[in-house]
């Protein structure tokens, strides 16, 4: 499959939409000109763009959980639960893994055995069996805006019935929602599926309504070093702008290092913005989001908060506009309403206490300067492989292990590049891979992992990679030898 970084022809768009909405009966309920006047129905608060761009501008942490049950009254309720005794600024609505994977009849059969069972048999909310109708009835209970969080990689008629529906936030994007989460799907193939998600939210655009668009931050959550995120991040965030999305949302998932994840997030939105003005797109305002620690939780509640707070406290001091919110349920599954709802009180209580403080330092100054440098070192190498187009750059660029996510199920992804914490707990690189790093920065990684080694005791090897997994089981960050 041949694919260009250039925004679809609408003629051609038209006739994939035809396709699309063939592929389950609710997708003969949407129809475009009729979704817009519904959305230009709904009142300012439940715009989730808007709220961001407030946020952006008061400089304040909005606060967002994951959330998601088969019945749509049982979601209702949960979602009100949540903004009310979670004081939710955000809510979202996670999508089942069989629709994630585009499986409407067992999606069908795990409504139906819900009824039955009276108890979730599915993993999510199954927002393409529930139709447009089934999603505005969300929308038109709730007070606060709504996202919708999945996994998939062909999320096409997703896309259309939940915007259709009212949703007005969307999460995923062809490189963060195929490297972590497929293991046989070209990566030609989600990048076409996404620039079709993306054409459709600029079409709602050029209709006025601005839907928020947020790529998968944290890739497979495990060591994931910022330069590799935020590459991601800001080849979505150009694919999604060429596209005729004008509202984004880039992401990071916390790695533990205080200075590096603020690091991280200060650098996210600034590259963002600098690739975004370098390549023509002037009109797109970009807002950050920090999910909070996507490793291994303590089974422990009382610890679990722990790492909970510590994730509100990056997200807070690194000014990010979000940050997703853990439960103290993580170690053991999907989280009831209660603890859900804990971890949002949890997440607030230390946002509100940081929000008058600032953080700066010389050292956080040099930890900006190096992501700056690696991750513009990845994109432009980017660029140059697809010959000046980013679709076909990211694509001979994971082949070559230039974009390289670790531990990454898609054999697409070279896994060469292996990541260790150093002996203050940041990410750095412990095996190069193909990353088409200059001396200076190898240098620098080399001597951070040897300067963990010799505080060890013991020489630089994989171990050390293996430890840092195991480490937050073990209650600890930095996998240190037995
Ligand atoms: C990549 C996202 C993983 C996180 O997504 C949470 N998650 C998944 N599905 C639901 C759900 N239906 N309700 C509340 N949280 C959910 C997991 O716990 C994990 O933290």
């Amino acid at each position: 499959m041949d694919i260009k970084n250039k925004k679809i022809p609408e003629a051609e768009f038209e006739q994939l939409r035809k396709e699309v909405l063939l592929q389950w009966p609710t997708g003969k309920d949407v129809n475009l000109e009729e979704a817009i006047a519904y959305h230009k129905s709904l009142p300012e608060h439940k715009d989730f763009a808007k709220k961001l761009i407030k946020a952006k501008n008061e400089n304040r942490t909005l606060i967002e959980p994951r959330a998601g049950v088969p019945d749509i009254d049982e979601h209702i309720k949960l979602l009100k639960y949540l903004e009310k005794e979670g004081e939710a600024d955000l809510l979202p609505t996670t999508i089942d893994s069989y629709t994630r994977q585009n499986r409407y009849t067992e999606a069908e059969n795990g409504i139906n055995e819900s009824i039955r069972l009276d108890r979730a048999m599915l993993n999510g909310f199954p927002a393409v069996n529930h139709g447009v109708a089934g999603c505005r009835k969300i929308i038109d209970s709730l007070d606060v805006p709504v996202q919708v969080r999945h996994g998939t990689p062909d999320a096409r008629l997703l896309t259309e019935i939940t915007y259709a529906g009212g949703f007005t936030s969307y999460e995923g994007g062809g490189i963060s929602y195929n490297l972590p989460y497929c293991k046989n799907v070209p990566m030609e193939k989600t990048i076409r599926d996404w620039q079709y998600v993306d054409r459709l939210t600029g079409l709602y655009e050029e209709m006025g309504i601005s839907i928020n668009r947020e790529p998968y931050g944290p890739l497979t959550g495990t060591l994931v070093p910022p330069f590799v995120s935020h590459a991601a991040a800001i080849i979505e965030a150009l694919l999604a702008a060429e596209q005729g999305v004008k509202n984004i949302t880039v992401g990071y998932g916390q790695c533990g290092n205080l200075i590096q994840d603020i690091a991280a997030i200060r650098t996210l939105e600034e590259l963002t913005d600098e690739y975004l003005q370098k390549y023509g797109y002037n009109d797109v305002i970009v807002t950050t989001v920090l999910h909070q620690w996507m490793g291994g939780f303590p089974a422990d509640e009382a610890k679990a908060f722990g790492v909970i707070s510590l994730g509100s406290t990056i997200a807070a001091l690194a000014k990010a506009t979000k940050v997703i919110v853990k439960t103290p349920h993580e170690a053991v599954g999907i989280p009831t309403m209660a603890a859900n709802a804990a971890g949002l009180r949890c997440t607030k209580q230390v946002v509100n206490m940081l929000s008058d403080q600032q953080f700066q330092n010389n050292e956080l100054e040099v930890e900006k300067d190096i992501i700056r440098k690696e991750t513009r070192c990845i994109v432009d190498k980017c660029f140059e492989l697809g010959e000046g187009d980013i679709a076909v750059g990211v694509c001979r660029g994971v082949e070559a292990g230039v974009l390289d996510v670790p531990f990454a199920p898609c054999r697409a992804n070279a896994g060469l590049m292996l990541p260790a914490r150093d002996h203050n707990g940041a990410v750095r690189v412990l095996n190069m891979g193909n990353l088409p790093f200059g001396q200076e920065l190898k240098d620098f990684h080399k001597e951070k992992i040897e300067e963990r080694a010799r505080a060890e005791k013991r020489d630089v090897s994989f171990q050390m990679v293996i430890d840092d997994v195991y480490a937050i089981g073990k209650g600890r960050l930095v996998g240190r030898p037995r």
